[in-house]
């Protein structure tokens, strides 16, 4: 790192092209002992061309130079070709396999040589193991980091340029080489005046109208693809294009990605263990960012984190629970959360970079997403299916039934296998080929957020090859099942609960348990859902069978207690029969030990309730008592109350009117139930 506090004076400023290099050379630094006001410079033609992603404006830009197009499209056409042909000529002459590292390298080489578009391209493929195999997914995998860098000269010419002053007068210190060259920009380590260590991020030069013809020429070869190939090609590929390049070009734009990490931290800094850098926004502008330094150990190298002695599998926990909220609850999403961009702090919280690429997903899709998890935690494939039409995957009209009996046969698989088997990756190769077969068609976010998947389960498998995301995802669902008041959650809460008119105790008690160390995970809302849900016209099924559990438990309460006292007071009155042994038809001989299953999953709800953290029974009385004053608790009431009246009247009319096979005996042995 190098002090600029006192730099020394300016000679000769070079000039640049806008590939980057340097034409003539020499210091341009002025010697200044004051802090430079901050002026941030007037928008490029560049800049105003490339403000967001507009394919009719890129189109219009690049139409009348057709040289210029012609000559990149030959620049991209004949490594690629070169490198097609090599792999048909493997083929033939089967060297396939023997060749496949090599050509894998070839093509990490040709898109590193192509440049930004095309290696932000290669960095999706390496996420895509539907697409591409083994030693083309580790190749492509090494493209997230580390490129060429370009000279500092030219940096610290941007710097200038876009913050209105030379580097060595905005901050006090700046590393005298980039710490990391990045596919869009290179990275300087430094110092404000104020103190703070920073990191300043400058984009590469000419980057925008490199990817801006890159992608005018790519989305005219997927348009062409698409018309021509409509009826084996089923993924909108001009669709995934333009929202990939949408994501690209607001990449470029470096006050976007200010605001994205901010929203990000609002959303998700407060979670356990996540910490997201703060951005010095007098020192950022389109194409330089400034925000704190962090220092910590990317998540690629999870050897050198356990070495540190740092909890990787909370760490990678912690990851989980914030992409799930990512992903499922506010659908504000990072979508490139390689490990590159994850860095494990020495005080053990995970901190992310890089936010220029985000996404988002709507309200719908989240809950179409948490239904998708239900019905595959519930084996409901029919559902599942259904979902799938609902995430516009399918159309309305397509027949699913033969797609339910394939769903069914991946998951099956899938949650019947070993830990080992049981990844994301390979559910998703799976749903790949049923997606091949039958008419899907893939919508854009999908790719993305499968990405987001599988970089998580990746980084997750790193630490520890046991984790099963969708284990570890469970709970989550579970919490947000049992809090979200959505008519969407409630429908699926009640989908999980009730099956064929039973009420599934076990189940409740599952979600319970599961949702208990959620970290956000709020009892008293739980509890409040609950009662709204079950006072709401929806809730009117749940009530009845509880209005018949809460008779069937009573009842029995009530027979032990006037059991119980006449034990206690021997009078000359007939048998009470077990409502238990009256119910299953088995009278019991030990009336006073009897249970129910339904009485032993209540107590253990009751008592996974009382260990869950947050648990106050003076709430849980006052929502008692709200409860007990509900008109619709008042009808339960009576309910309740006349179908005891009618049970004991019943057990009554027939201990007291049939006739009694058994002759009479001492009261105290008659208390018992006559012997079978
Ligand atoms: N705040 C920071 N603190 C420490 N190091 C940082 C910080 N920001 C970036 N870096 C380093 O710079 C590298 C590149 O940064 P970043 O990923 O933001 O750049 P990029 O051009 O968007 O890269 P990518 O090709 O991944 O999109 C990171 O992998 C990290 O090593």
């Amino acid at each position: 790192m190098k002090s600029l506090v006192k730099p020394p004076p300016p000679t000769t400023v070079p000039e640049f092209d806008v590939h980057g290099d340097v034409h003539g050379s020499g210091d341009h630094r002025e010697d200044l002992q004051e802090m430079p006001r901050v002026l941030p410079q007037k928008p490029s033609e560049e800049d105003t061309l490339l403000e967001r992603y507009d394919p009719d404006k890129i189109r219009e830009t690049y139409r009348d130079q057709r040289r210029k197009s012609v000559r990149r499209w030959y620049d991209i056409t004949r490594p690629l070709l070169a490198l097609f042909w090599g792999r048909w000529w493997d083929k033939k002459r089967g060297k396939e396999k023997e060749n496949e590292h090599l050509r894998a390298v070839q093509l990490r080489e040709t898109l590193t040589h192509l440049g930004p578009a095309f290696i932000k391209i290669g960095q999706a493929l390496s996420t895509r193991p539907d697409i591409l195999q083994g030693a083309y997914l580790d190749e492509l995998a090494k493209l997230q980091d580390q490129l060429p860098p370009f000279p500092n000269e030219v940096a610290y010419r941007f710097i200038e340029e876009e913050l209105g002053a030379p580097p060595e007068h905005l901050f006090a210190e700046i590393s005298d080489h980039p710490i990391a060259a990045a596919s869009l920009g290179q990275v300087y380590r430094g110092k404000l005046h104020s103190g703070e260590t920073v990191a300043i991020k400058v984009q590469r030069p000419g980057l925008a109208e490199q990817i801006a013809l890159d992608i005018f020429l790519l989305r005219g070869l997927a348009v062409w693809i698409q018309n021509t190939f409509y009826d084996s090609i089923r993924t909108d590929i001009v669709g995934i294009l333009d929202e990939f390049a949408g994501r690209l070009f607001e990449e470029m734009d470096y006050t976007q990605e200010g605001r994205n990490a901010e929203r990000f931290n609002q959303l998700y800094g407060q979670l356990r263990n996540i910490y997201v850098p703060r951005i010095y926004w007098d020192y950022t502008h389109t194409r330089v960012l400034t925000m704190e330094w962090i220092t910590g150990t990317k998540l690629s190298s999870p050897q050198r984190i356990l070495e540190q002695g740092i909890n990787a599998s909370e760490l990678i926990d912690s990851g989980i629970q914030c992409s799930l909220r990512q992903l499922l609850e506010h659908g504000f999403f990072h979508a490139d959360p390689h490990p590159g961009n994850l860095l494990a702090m020495p005080n053990g919280k995970l901190a992310y970079l890089d936010f220029g690429m985000m996404s988002e997903i709507s309200v719908q899709q989240r809950y179409s997403l948490i239904n998708a998890i239900v019905h595959i935690v519930n084996r409901e494939f029919d559902a599942l299916a259904q979902d799938y039409v609902k995430l516009g995957f399918l159309t309305p009209e397509v027949d699913l039934t033969p797609i339910i009996p394939a769903l069914s046969q991946v998951f099956n698989n899938a949650l019947g296998a070993s830990v080992a088997e049981l990844n994301i990756n390979s559910i998703f190769e799976q749903l790949s080929d049923i997606m091949y077969e039958y008419p899907f068609r893939v919508p854009a976010y999908y790719a993305l957020i499968v990405r987001s998947l599988l970089s998580m389960e990746g980084i997750a498998i790193g630490v520890d090859p046991d984790f099963k995301v969708l284990s570890a995802a469970y709970p989550y669902v579970a919490k947000r099942l049992l809090t979200d008041s959505s008519p969407e959650l409630r429908e699926s809460l009640r989908d999980l609960l009730l099956k064929d008119g039973s009420f599934r105790w076990n189940r409740l008690e599952n979600l319970l348990r599961n949702a208990q160390n959620i970290q956000d995970y709020d009892l008293g809302a739980t509890l409040n859902q609950a009662m709204d849900f079950l006072f709401s016209e929806r809730g009117e099924f749940i009530r009845d069978r509880i209005a018949e559990e809460l008779i069937k438990v009573l009842d029995q309460v009530g027979y032990r207690a006037v059991s119980n006292f006449l034990e206690q007071f021997p009078l000359p009155l007939p048998a009470l029969q077990s409502p238990i042994a009256e119910h299953s038809g088995h009278p019991s001989s030990q009336p006073a030990g009897m249970k129910t299953q339904d009485m032993d999953h209540l107590k253990r709800i009751w008592k996974l309730l009382q260990d869950t953290p947050g648990f106050d029974a003076m709430k849980l009385l006052n929502a008692f008592m709200q409860v007990m004053n509900r008109p619709e608790t008042q009808r339960l009431g009576q309910r309740v109350a006349s179908g005891l009246a009618q049970k004991a009247i019943a057990r009554l009319v027939r201990e007291w009117l049939a006739p009694d096979p058994v002759e009479s005996t001492p009261t105290a042995h008659r208390l018992l139930p006559p012997a079978t």
